[in-house]
């Protein structure tokens, strides 16, 4: 079993919820859709909603992981002339009216640009916590980690379901907050139905580190929130309220919406319904 370093807010606050009974939610929007001051907002009343980490998409103009809902959101927020700056800046705000534990999501190509070293400094010192590039393998992050190590940041992997158990270990061994788990192949996007039979994949990935496993990709509902969540410690939601934004383009009733949809999910994580089934 590999030795994490314990303590991180992210790993912190989903083992605070696991001792608690419950299953955390990981909620994602990005960043700049509409606007930053919406993200802001909507950032801040999501944790009130009770999102127990926040996911921020930084957009880019290849998401190669993402369906169509996410692409449209990254094309809405750079047409509306978002930075990676200004989304630093945003976490900065977010952090003075909320601790919950922010989670940069991005292409290496924007950190890379940015800097690595300086882009890993930069959201330390904003308040952020963790990071997800879904497109920089384990061989290739040597550097990325030298930097979030080094500022307290964690590295947050993905395992897919073609992952081959023999390469949990790399993945695995300096991940930090959680081990995100894919639950479909293919990009992300609401799907009506979601196989649950993804245990396989969640106990390989215990089998070779004591983070929280989240899982994530297609869960738009509560009902298929509480399914998922019963093999794992945390599920993570995006399209969905992404589409919820879209559909409100910035309307007054927007935050409220997303909001009763991250509380109804959140109500469906705690409760006997979805303690594990056994782990094995
Ligand atoms: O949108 P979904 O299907 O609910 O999945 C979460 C996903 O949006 C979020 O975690 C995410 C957005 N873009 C990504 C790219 C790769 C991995 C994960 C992501």
């Amino acid at each position: 079993m590999n030795k994490n370093s314990y303590g991180s807010r992210i790993e912190k606050k989903l083992r605070t919820v696991l001792d608690r009974g419950g299953k955390g939610l990981v909620a994602y929007i990005t960043a700049g859709d509409p606007n930053l001051d919406a993200t802001v907002e909507l950032a801040v009343a999501m944790d009130e909603a009770g999102a127990d980490v926040l996911e921020l998409g930084v957009p880019f103009s290849d998401p190669v992981a993402d369906g169509p809902a996410i692409q449209a959101a990254s094309q809405r927020a750079l047409a509306g002339g978002v930075k990676v700056q200004g989304i630093i800046k945003a976490v900065e705000r977010i952090r003075r009216h909320s601790d919950i534990p922010l989670v940069l999501m991005t292409y290496y190509n924007p950190v890379y640009q940015y800097g690595v070293e300086q882009f890993a400094a930069d959201v330390a010192r904003a308040g952020g916590d963790g990071l997800i590039l879904p497109d920089l393998p384990p061989e290739e992050s040597g550097a990325l980690l030298q930097a979030t190590d080094r500022h307290g940041v964690d590295l947050i992997p993905l395992v897919t379901p073609n992952t081959p158990e023999r390469r949990l270990p790399l993945i695995c061994q300096r991940a930090g907050g959680f081990i995100y788990c894919v639950s479909v192949t293919g990009v992300t996007g609401e799907r009506a139905s979601i196989a649950t039979d993804f245990s396989a994949m969640t106990n390989g990935v215990r089998r070779h580190s004591d983070l929280p496993v989240a899982v994530g990709f297609g869960i738009a509902r509560p009902g298929q929130a509480a399914g998922v969540a019963r093999h794992c410690d945390a599920v993570v939601v995006g399209s969905a309220l992404v589409n919820i934004i879209a559909q409100h383009a910035g309307a007054p009733e927007m935050v409220k919406s997303v909001c009763l949809r991250v509380r109804d999910i959140k109500n469906a994580l705690t409760g006997p319904e979805v303690s594990d089934v056994a782990a094995v």
